[in-house]
């Protein structure tokens, strides 16, 4: 398991439940020399789209069937290999992947083993939607690569700096710790990167900053960060709880569970598809894309614009709620899809909130920009920003950190990401 001396490149992959996307960048100096994304992988039509940032080529889009994460990945390595990227590159130091559920025994980055593997295999049934798409691409990449350093990069590390009275559900001691049941959040690689860049545009250090993160992609989760330690966050065992998202519920009467079994008739896996796939903006309207929401609402949609009420209730509550728990903030941060791109959630998300020091200004929040920006005016006593976030980046530093370096310091590092 051991990259050429000087190999410096990492390929990134963040396979979803439908989608991979992937970026390769050289860590000498953090540039990307491709990004790109397979989408709607399993349905009639899939789409790749690649992007090489070198040598001036443009971005080239094709259509297909992509049955399963296992071709997707294989389209990736083509995609690369066409503009001499492959993955036989001995340029290549490592691969980094995604892994949304890490459970209990993971909260740093890990050299992927085969005891690595088997964990998080165990943790399918708690990441349903996302761990088998992880594995299935690093099972893909390490059958291309078998020589190269494999990483996991978890969702639930950042969050493992949660007070025990945050992570722990209040429901019986013994049987919660028989199943590992408890708070673990998720999208830590981005809550880290997003709070860290914040802090930098407050010209201040992590450890002096308290800000709550908004997370608004297709999941969405919020987290509360105090001096760069995840205090709290929305998603809890698994990435269903918390705010209204595309297409989950997040927070609900677990009863509501019961009934639908009881009365509705339901089974255990009917209810799972109903509030993992059916709920949410999805089970609201139809509709999952905020653009296409706020285009019905500007029509006069009554069903999208009740969607969108619900949805920044629930993110409003988030918003005080994690106020509350931080005492002091310092910035309210808004990220992913619909953080960075929707400037009514924005808007709507922090109205009525003047007393809390929350002000919007509706000329800077209509700057559309993919750098770090304020959206609240100069004065204001809480700063709102926008900041776009680099999952990918993010997994492919620490990826580095841990296999750009002598091998020795590597297991080193291992042992400590496996405590
Ligand atoms: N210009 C835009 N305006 C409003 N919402 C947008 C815009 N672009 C993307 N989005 C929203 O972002 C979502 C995707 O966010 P993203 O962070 O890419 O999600 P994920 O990583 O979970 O797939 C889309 O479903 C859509 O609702
Ligand atoms: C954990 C999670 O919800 O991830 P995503 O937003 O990519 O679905
Ligand atoms: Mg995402």
């Amino acid at each position: 398991m051991t990259g050429s001396a000087t190999a410096t490149r990492v390929l990134v992959l963040n396979s979803g439940s439908s989608s991979v996307k992937y970026q390769l960048l050289d860590m000498e100096d953090g540039t990307r020399l491709a990004v790109g994304l397979v989408e709607r992988i399993g349905e009639e039509t899939s789409r790749v789209v690649h992007t090489p940032l070198t040598g001036g080529a443009g971005k080239r889009e094709r259509t297909g069937a992509v049955p399963d994460h296992a071709a997707a990945l294989k389209a990736v390595a083509e995609e690369l290999a066409s503009d001499g990227l492959g993955l036989d590159s001995p340029e290549l130091a490592a691969i980094g992947h995604r892994v949304v559920h890490g459970g209990l025994k993971f909260s740093a980055p890990t050299v992927i083993t085969d005891e690595v593997m088997a964990e998080i295999e165990r943790l399918v049934p708690v990441a349903p939607l996302h761990n088998p798409a992880n594995i299935t691409g690093i099972r893909t990449a390490r059958a291309l690569r078998p020589d190269l350093p494999q990483v996991a990069v978890f969702d639930t590390a950042f969050h493992t700096t949660m007070p025990e009275y945050a992570a722990r559900y209040a429901i019986d001691v013994e049987t919660a710790d028989a199943h590992r049941i408890r708070r673990y959040g998720f999208h830590g690689t981005s809550h880290a990167y997003v709070s860290r860049r914040a802090a930098e545009l407050l010209g201040k250090a992590p450890e002096e900053v308290n800000v709550i993160v908004l997370h608004l992609g297709n999941g969405a989760s919020a987290s509360a960060v105090r001096g760069g330690r995840c205090v709290d966050t929305s998603m809890g065992l698994t990435p269903l709880e918390g705010l209204v998202m595309g297409t989950r519920s997040g927070d609900i009467d677990p009863a509501v569970t019961f009934h639908l079994k009881r009365v509705a008739g339901m089974s255990e896996d009917d209810v799972d598809v109903l509030l993992n796939k059916r709920s949410g903006l999805v089970g609201l309207c139809g509709d999952n894309d905020m653009r296409e929401i706020r285009r019905r609402i500007e029509e006069g949609d009554e069903r999208a614009r009740l969607a969108f009420e619900i949805y920044i209730h629930r993110l409003k509550k988030y918003i005080g709620a994690y106020y509350a728990v931080l005492g002091r903030v310092d910035a309210v941060v808004f990220t992913a899809g619909v953080g960075e791109n929707s400037a009514p959630v924005r808007e709507a998300a922090v109205a009525g909130l003047e007393e809390l020091g929350l002000v919007v200004d509706a000329d800077l929040n209509t700057v559309r920009s993919d750098v770090p920006r304020f959206v609240s005016p100069d004065h204001a006593r809480v700063a709102v920003a926008v900041v776009p976030t680099d999952e990918e980046l993010e997994i492919a530093r620490q990826t580095f950190a841990l296999v750009g370096v002598d091998p020795r310091d590597r297991d080193r590092a291992t042992l400590k990401g496996n405590a």
